[in-house]
């Protein structure tokens, strides 16, 4: 067997056996954790095999013979050419510089992209469903948000290391997802790995100091470090529903040179005004919701695949539950800011009409933040007022 029928075959087996359940990079890790003997080229062509499978959603997905599919995905996610096409299809290889388009009619594929993404008549109206669709075949960059004024001396190690990377602002950097950032940076203050329509969510915070805000489903921390890089004087209160998860804030919050906040474990389907909190009002809070996460399935397709539509309704109403839950807490005047990181109408604009109809709360501003033109997620993120 040569190298190239190798690795189809060891991809083919791991897709064989790979059900969902675990997210692919994990489920990966595992099975090459058993296979030491392995070399991390192998692992690396192994692993973009089984990931351009992925890429293709549902396309060709009753295809039977899962070496060919995962050859037409290499075609297609792929921009230059290499040997493993070139031993088992020549004439792809040939053509793999061609626009996504040309390809695709190669492959005779009809353009009905809903083939590739068949939920696409539930994405908000705002989001180009032919080019969120297409964006599944391009693995999303990497991105920073420098801090503390760093940018300049991040780029001149990034350069140091012969890295391949592009300024996208003033504290926006986007790299190959192949980056050993850490290894290149190794002061852990300096630098957030933060998506970067994650980064444009913080256009909607205009915080000020002495407010009091609260992130309530505040996971490991990206947006309250991103707040208080904008405005350290805010006081602020995080809250999530597990201690593990807030044990991860407070290592990330330590790594940030971060130490004036409160925390405290809250179930947030439980009201408010029986928890610890109840006495406290806010001027602002950030509800980065629980959510499908459809908008990050660039980075991890094998959820395009294995996705069930019923689970949008199960997000949605949890969503709703905590919103009308935690906007009780916030003072007159004072903003909710309503995120996910789903691109169906369900989890975002339909949620906003419910807060406004229940809760009285109007919104200001926000809307989608696409990322298929950048390389990056695609998120909502939308400021509501108590009137
Ligand atoms: C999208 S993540 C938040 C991401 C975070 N804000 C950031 O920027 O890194 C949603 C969080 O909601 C939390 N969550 C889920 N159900 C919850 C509940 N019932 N009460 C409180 N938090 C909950 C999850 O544990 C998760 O950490």
């Amino acid at each position: 067997m040569t190298r190239w029928e190798n690795y189809l075959s060891t991809a083919e087996e791991i897709i064989l056996v790979y059900d969902g359940e675990l997210p692919l990079h994990h489920f990966l890790k595992g099975f090459f954790k058993q296979r030491p003997f392995m070399g991390s080229r192998d692992r690396r062509w192994v692993s973009q095999l089984v990931y351009h499978y992925y890429r293709l959603g549902h396309l060709w997905k009753d295809e039977r013979a899962v070496p060919e599919r995962i050859l037409k995905g290499t075609f297609l996610c792929e921009s230059s050419a290499n040997e493993l096409l070139q031993f088992f299809r020549p004439e792809w290889n040939e053509k793999i510089q061609l626009p996504l388009a040309e390809k695709l009619s190669i492959l005779s594929f009809d353009g009905d992209v809903k083939d590739i993404f068949p939920l696409l008549s539930l994405i908000s109206e705002d989001i180009d469903a032919d080019k969120f669709a297409y964006s599944f075949f391009t693995q999303p960059y990497l991105f920073i948000r420098t801090r503390n004024k760093k940018q300049g001396a991040v780029i001149k190690l990034l350069e140091a290391a012969n890295t391949t990377f592009t300024a996208v602002s003033n504290d926006a950097i986007a790299l190959s997802n192949s980056t050993k950032i850490d290894t290149i940076i190794t002061d852990k203050s300096w630098y957030e790995i933060q998506d970067l329509s994650s980064q444009k969510v913080g256009n909607l915070f205009h915080a000020k100091a002495g407010e009091t805000w609260w992130d309530c489903c505040a996971a490991s921390g990206g947006k309250s470090i991103m707040l208080m890089d904008k405005e350290p004087g805010v006081k602020l209160l995080v809250s999530d529903v597990r201690s593990s998860i807030l044990q991860n804030l407070h290592q990330r919050f330590k790594e940030a040179n971060i130490r004036s906040y409160e925390d405290v474990i809250l179930d947030l389907t439980s009201p408010v005004t029986n928890s610890p909190v109840a006495d406290r009002r806010f001027d602002q809070i950030i509800l980065d919701a629980p959510c499908t996460g459809s908008g990050t399935w660039g980075r991890s397709p094998e959820n395009l695949y294995y996705f069930s539509e019923e689970s949008i309704d199960t997000y949605q109403d949890l969503q709703k539950r905590i919103a009308e839950n935690v906007v009780q807490l916030l003072k007159p005047g004072g903003s909710l800011i309503y995120i996910t990181c789903s691109v169906f109408k369900k989890e975002n604009e339909e949620v906003v009409q419910y807060i406004e109809e229940k809760t009285g709360l109007k919104k200001q501003e926000g809307g989608v933040i696409t990322g298929y033109e950048e390389k990056a997620d695609s998120m909502f993120a939308v400021r509501l007022t108590k009137v």
